[in-house]
């Protein structure tokens, strides 16, 4: 379970990034996180991993208080939780299966990765992985020969292979077109359905966020101003999520 209780995040330069979230994310959750641009949704989900530090209340993952780990325990955590994000952040010059090895055995010497020893048991769970995406037979293609939507699924491959208990994108198909951008949807739902691995995404497409999550957590400068049921989600929650500074008091 994911939990946040009463958590603030202050930027360095004094912005309120977040304020006062109160949230509690079970196990094998699909959840769409959307709002305006500057909203606050990366914020909120790169606290998650520590990529961003919270400054006030406690987030807790599985157990783990985040703000208290350190160093080493920091580097375990991470193992737990994957993220996808809009550039696909791969290595391009190696071949699919390449990339997701590399991210599967993170302890490797440095000579074993430029000579491509990898453990048979990496190659097995990265074959299985790009299986789990669909795109077992591009395995011995270059990165640079794909199209961006295989790129984001061998991102996603890259993420699977490390077994994560949860996965968090940061808008993972805003570079897509629609059709590709629903072939890598699919791919995060039947992940979360069939591997029971939480998945948290932020997203612009409100359709998208709709069709495909169970729960939409909507955010407001900060705030959470809607979490519930997708289904729930009438025009006038989305006016509340997505109403302008200028439009208020209307
Ligand atoms: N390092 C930082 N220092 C100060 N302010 C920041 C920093 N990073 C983000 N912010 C501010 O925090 C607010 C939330 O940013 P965030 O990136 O979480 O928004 P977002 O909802 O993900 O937006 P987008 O949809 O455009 O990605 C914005 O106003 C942003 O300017």
């Amino acid at each position: 379970m994911i939990k946040f209780e009463n958590v603030q995040k202050t930027y360095p330069n004094g912005y309120v990034g977040l304020k006062d979230i109160n949230l509690e994310i079970e196990q094998g959750e699909f959840v769409a996180i959307i709002g305006l641009s500057g909203a606050g949704k990366s914020t909120l989900i790169r606290c998650i991993n520590r990529m961003h530090d919270i400054t006030d209340g406690t987030l807790t993952v599985n157990g783990t208080d985040v703000k208290n780990i350190k160093g080493k325990e920091v580097r375990d955590f991470r193992k737990t939780i994957g993220m996808i994000f809009q550039s696909f952040n791969l290595i391009t010059r190696a071949t699919v299966l390449k990339n997701v090895m590399i991210s599967s055995v993170p302890e490797l010497s440095w000579w074993r990765r430029i000579l491509g020893i990898f453990p048979e048991e990496a190659k097995v769970t990265g074959l299985e992985s790009l299986d789990n995406v669909g795109i077992l037979d591009k395995a011995y293609t270059r990165v640079d020969q794909l199209s961006g939507g295989q790129q984001q699924r061998v991102a996603l491959a890259r993420t699977l292979a490390r077994k994560p208990e949860v996965i968090l994108a940061d808008e993972p198909v805003a570079a897509l077109d629609p059709v590709t951008a629903k072939i890598v949807m699919d791919d995060f739902k039947r992940i979360n359905k069939d591997l029971n691995i939480s998945v948290l995404i932020n997203i612009h497409h409100v359709d998208l966020a709709l069709e495909y999550a169970d729960r939409v957590i909507g955010i407001r400068k900060g705030e959470i101003v809607y979490d519930g049921p997708s289904e729930n989600v009438t025009q006038d929650v989305l006016d509340e999520i997505y109403l302008k500074d200028s439009e208020e008091g209307k």
